[in-house]
């Protein structure tokens, strides 16, 4: 039976329970997880260890209000697996560092905020297959004392380890003058659920588990898609779409000295966006599309010639443009419009310590 956390133990029993929590699900790659100074890992033989890390912050990736724990934690391994995918990587091990303030930690009707957190972590991490192999864990400062609303701020800090093939893989520096432009499923969906999340955010207090229809709460990372483009050898270049897409597709064209021209038609938007726009939420679902982030897809490029599925791992893949070369003074990315005319994109995604 799962076991769930009492505050009253403190930090050992915090990680006694997490750890009777973890799963060694995966490839066989985790030899030694939870319980000593270091986790063992041992990729495959003839594989790359690739590395990512990624912060979940409280009032920055998310609310307390407004997210449920669940999806705090889902959201928080969905970060590192989508990076894992846009290297075309397989997961090893995923580290999980916290601070909390106390109230996080105590049962209330049963479950902590921290059980909740760790039930969307690790129901994504059992269907990725990758074992929860170590963190820290510490308590977050009290913030009463200067005044503020509350105890002190969450914060997770997700360290994600995986594997890939020698040589193989993905990096944003491969893309070619001439290449074509692909995106996995749609965008802007993720910026328009959060849209409707502040507006109404006790319609979502019910989004527990992880379920289709759930951009923002609940993205499903791509990994299965990219290993598959992968082993395929046929991707130039590739990046996940966090920032948004004018911001991501600027750091495949900077990294590999290239320009791009997409297709505002060809770009999916995803139909929570549409309709935001129809409520009148926003200008322009194209605008949620391409500058919204937090989609969580694959943006990848490949030469003009190769053939891409059109749907793969059950996912549509949709083809948005070319890689140009790159000339003089012209703005790195052009979008097409409906009518032939042509205007720059700028990078208009999420960009920390920007006024946003
Ligand atoms: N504080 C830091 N110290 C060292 N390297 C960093 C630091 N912050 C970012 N980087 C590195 O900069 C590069 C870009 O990081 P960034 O966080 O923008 O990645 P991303 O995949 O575009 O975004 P996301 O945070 O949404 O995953 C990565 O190689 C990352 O390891
Ligand atoms: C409460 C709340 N407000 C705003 C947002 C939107 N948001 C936060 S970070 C980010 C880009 C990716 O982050 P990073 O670059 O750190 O990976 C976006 C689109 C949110 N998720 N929660
Ligand atoms: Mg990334």
């Amino acid at each position: 039976m799962k076991q769930h956390i009492s505050h009253e133990s403190g930090e050992r029993a915090l990680i006694a329970a997490i750890r009777s929590r973890a799963g060694r699900s995966g490839g066989g790659g985790l030899r030694l997880g939870i319980g000593d100074d270091c986790a063992i890992l041992r990729p495959p033989a003839g594989h790359e260890i690739v590395v990512t890390t990624d912060l979940s912050l409280e009032q920055v990736h998310f609310r307390r209000d407004w997210h449920p724990p669940e999806s705090v934690g889902h959201r928080c391994l969905a970060r590192g697996l989508s990076d894992l995918a846009a290297m075309g990587s397989k997961p090893l091990g995923a580290f999980l560092s916290i601070a909390l303030p106390p109230e996080l930690t105590i049962r209330e009707k049963g479950k902590s905020w921290l059980d909740r957190f760790l039930d969307g972590l690790l129901a994504l991490a059992d269907q990725a297959g990758v074992p929860l192999a170590g963190g820290d864990t510490a308590q977050s400062p009290s913030l009463a004392a200067r005044g503020g609303m509350q105890s002190g701020l969450a914060a997770a800090d997700i360290v994600l380890v995986g594997s890939v093939k020698q040589g193989r893989a993905l990096l944003r520096s491969g893309a070619r003058a001439g290449d074509k432009i692909y995106v996995t499923g749609n965008l802007g969906g993720a910026a328009a659920e959060l849209l409707a999340i502040g507006r109404h955010p006790e319609k979502f207090a019910g989004a527990h588990k992880m379920q289709a229809g759930h951009p923002h709460l609940f993205p499903a990372p791509r990994i299965l898609i990219a290993s598959r483009l992968a082993s395929a050898r046929r991707i130039h270049s590739a990046i996940d779409v966090s920032d948004g897409l004018s911001t991501d597709l600027a750091h495949i064209c900077e990294e590999s000295g290239v320009a791009a021209e997409i297709d505002a038609e060809a770009i999916p938007i995803h139909p929570l966006a549409l309709q935001a726009e129809l409520d009148g939420w926003v200008a322009s679902a194209l605008g949620l599309a391409l500058h919204g982030g937090e989609d969580y897809e694959l943006l990848f490029t490949a030469a003009k010639g190769v053939q891409i599925p059109r749907r793969v791992a059950s996912v549509e893949v949709h083809a948005i443009g070319q890689i140009v070369a790159r000339r003089g003074r012209r703005p790195s990315i052009v979008l097409r419009q409906r009518d032939g005319k042509t205007t720059a994109l700028e990078s208009g995604g999420w960009e920390h310590f920007s006024a946003q």
